[in-house]
């Protein structure tokens, strides 16, 4: 199953027609380069193209009120008197002859893109769409958004698709309120927003932004804010809250369609955000949501305004949609401590509603802060629509090569190989020395039963990785690890120390992954990840399969999985997984068990010195 992107260039043909120094930021140039970075790079001739069309009356009435859609619909015949009155009724938006038209197209973008991913046309797929839409509210236009895109989409999704249970995940850098007021009190659509909100001095400088707004009614819980309070935020605060706050939630939540506000004012550049988090870290966040809900993921453009950063973040998010799996994170450190101030303040309001956060600490009751300290990248800008003094350079994304040969299999002859990937056994066995070699590093005298060719293979398998000639391979069958691995028992980490991790059950095991295992892996940026499946783990084959998937954002995606010989019925499934298709989902996580959240938390402390980015709460 493909990408399907959606775009059509009507949608540029509508613009700012008075001076307004708030609103000349979105500009039709934004559409314009995203899709035309998506064609030079090749990535928009591997998408499947799906067509726009309007959305119908009764799709805006899921979310917009009649009498707004009534007003917006004379907007076409108005003069520009007439259409600067309008939009005097409204804050930070500008109407345009043709915007209407632009902004049924935009929904139908969306909708279109729901309705292939809901049927399983398509794996995933995103919409390049203006005017975006997460700050119209029920009857007003606001934010350059004139009809709520995402939140239709969510609404749509339930009504004619069934969707039980939606997620939203917004990546702008402003919130969304016009999400968080439309499902306020509905638990079966789980909005997550961070946006810039330096204690609500802000645009659009809202009480509700901050992160005790935590939904109402029976939607309690499922309204999760994360506000900046600085501006400079980087890569690590961007996985850190996505480890310690949206994720764990995420897969208790268990959703079926994952919606993406992709607004990419949240990168290093943007006039709006100040933020320093460079475009392949959108890589990450979308490759650690393409587990959830089946892989039913769609990314719907929202703001973005610096032209290159938003070209390539748009770039790298479609590349990943595509299966390929993230590049090399930039050098992570630990989340700085505003960020952790946030986070911890997220979890810690959240705990009585999500089991996975029973653990957070209470909240933060510091009043006195130490002095201001420097942001996470120097002094920090007054915050606010300041011009931004020196134009800020960051390195262009690596090229993320797809090397030829994308999953190989080590098997014995008797064992099928799967579809899509290639059986692999070197030319030449080995030869004395490389006998002898294997025999020094990986064998204890007692273990010389382990096929010694079996060793080679791998080796070799392992230096064709290196070269990027191979990307993953499933040898066979069970050798001892010596990267990174993750046994069901003990979690193995072979690197300066082992680190063991016993837990009993699935969801122990699936949030020390998301907490511990993944932000430990990340910061560890190992140049292979080995996973090695121990006897038995065909009961919980679901949950191997999503660690076999979210573990492909480490090292560029060189993973080597290990099977044991009795379980070929696994080799299928697990090659799937490594070609990129989505492991199944998980539906809704119980309550991990208390002694497994006591380990975990144990573990945590005593790591999170060595290893910031396992932090959830300030130092200080
Ligand atoms: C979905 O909309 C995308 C967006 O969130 O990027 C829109 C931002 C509007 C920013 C408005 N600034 C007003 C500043 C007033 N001093
Ligand atoms: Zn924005």
């Amino acid at each position: 199953m493909g990408t399907a992107l959606v775009y059509d260039d009507e949608m540029t043909k509508y613009k700012l027609l008075w001076v307004d120094p708030v609103c000349e930021l979105e500009v039709p140039e934004r559409l314009q380069v995203s899709h035309q970075a998506l064609v030079r790079s090749g990535l928009a001739g591997r998408c499947v193209p799906v067509p726009v069309r309007e959305a119908t009356d009764e799709e805006v009435l899921l979310v917009h009120s009649a009498e707004y859609l009534e007003g917006v619909k004379k907007t076409p015949f108005m003069d520009l008197e007439d259409l600067m009155a309008f939009t005097q009724q409204y804050g930070d938006v500008y109407f345009h002859p043709n915007i209407y038209h632009c902004a049924k197209l935009a929904i139908g973008a969306t909708l279109q893109l729901v309705d292939r991913v809901m049927t399983g046309k398509v794996r995933n797929g995103m919409a390049l769409v203006r005017p975006p839409g997460h700050h119209s509210q029920t009857s007003q236009a606001n934010g350059f958004c004139v009809f709520n895109n995402v939140a239709i989409a969510a609404q749509y999704a339930k009504k004619h698709h069934g969707a039980k249970r939606v997620l939203i995940v917004d990546w702008d850098i402003h919130h969304g309120q016009g999400i968080q007021y439309c499902f306020e009190d509905d638990p079966s659509v789980l909005y997550f927003s961070w946006h810039r909100y330096e204690h609500q001095s802000f645009w659009p400088n809202l009480r509700e932004s901050d992160f005790d707004s935590v939904g109402s009614g029976k939607g309690a819980g499922f309204n999760i804010n994360v506000p900046w309070n600085q501006v400079g935020m980087g890569n690590s605060d961007y996985l850190a809250v996505f480890f310690h706050v949206l994720l764990p939630v995420a897969y208790e939540f268990g959703p079926d369609l994952v919606l993406i506000s992709a607004g990419f004012d949240s990168a290093i550049g943007d006039p709006e955000g100040h933020m320093c988090a460079t475009p392949d870290i959108f890589a990450h966040l979308t490759h650690l949501l393409m587990n959830l809900a089946g892989g039913k993921v769609c990314a719907v453009l929202e703001g973005g305004y610096n032209l290159t950063s938003l070209a390539q973040s748009v770039c790298q998010t479609v590349q990943t949609l595509l299966g390929d799996p993230p590049p090399h994170p930039a050098n992570l450190g630990g989340p700085c401590e505003s960020a952790l101030e946030s986070v911890h303040s997220a979890r810690s309001v959240h705990k009585k509603y999500w089991s996975c956060l029973q653990h957070a600490g209470e909240p933060s009751t510091k009043t006195c802060r130490p002095a201001q300290q420097d942001g996470p990248q120097g002094p920090q800008s007054n915050g606010g629509g300041e011009a931004q003094k020196e134009a800020i350079a960051w390195p262009e994304p690596l090229q993320r090569v797809a090397p030829s040969v994308r999953t190989a299999l080590v098997l014995p002859d008797a064992v099928p190989c799967a579809d899509g990937c290639e059986r692999f056994s070197p030319a030449e066995g080995p030869d004395s020395m490389a006998t002898a070699g294997l025999r020094k590093h990986f064998l204890k005298e007692s273990e010389d039963g382990v096929n010694v060719k079996l060793l080679y293979n791998i080796t070799a398998l392992v230096g064709k990785m290196e070269k990027n000639e191979v990307w993953h391979c499933l040898p066979f069958p069970f050798v001892p690890s010596y990267v990174l691995c993750v046994c069901s028992k003990h979690l193995h980490i072979n690197f300066n120390h082992t680190l063991t991790y016993g837990c009993g059950d699935t969801v122990g095991l699936m949030q020390a992954a998301l907490g511990l295992l993944l932000p430990l892996g990340y910061q560890y940026a190992p140049g292979l990840v080995l996973l090695v499946r121990p006897p038995g783990c065909r009961a919980r084959e679901d949950l191997w399969l999503q660690l076999t998937g979210l573990l492909q954002g480490l090292a560029a995606g060189h993973t080597l999985v290990l099977v044991q010989e009795n379980e070929t019925a696994s080799v299928g499934i697990t090659a799937s997984c490594l070609l990129g298709n989505a492991a199944p989902s998980l539906g809704s996580l119980a309550a991990p068990g208390p002694e497994d959240v006591e380990s975990f938390e144990r573990l945590r402390l005593r790591l999170q010195t060595d290893w910031p980015l396992l932090q959830t709460t300030e130092t200080w």
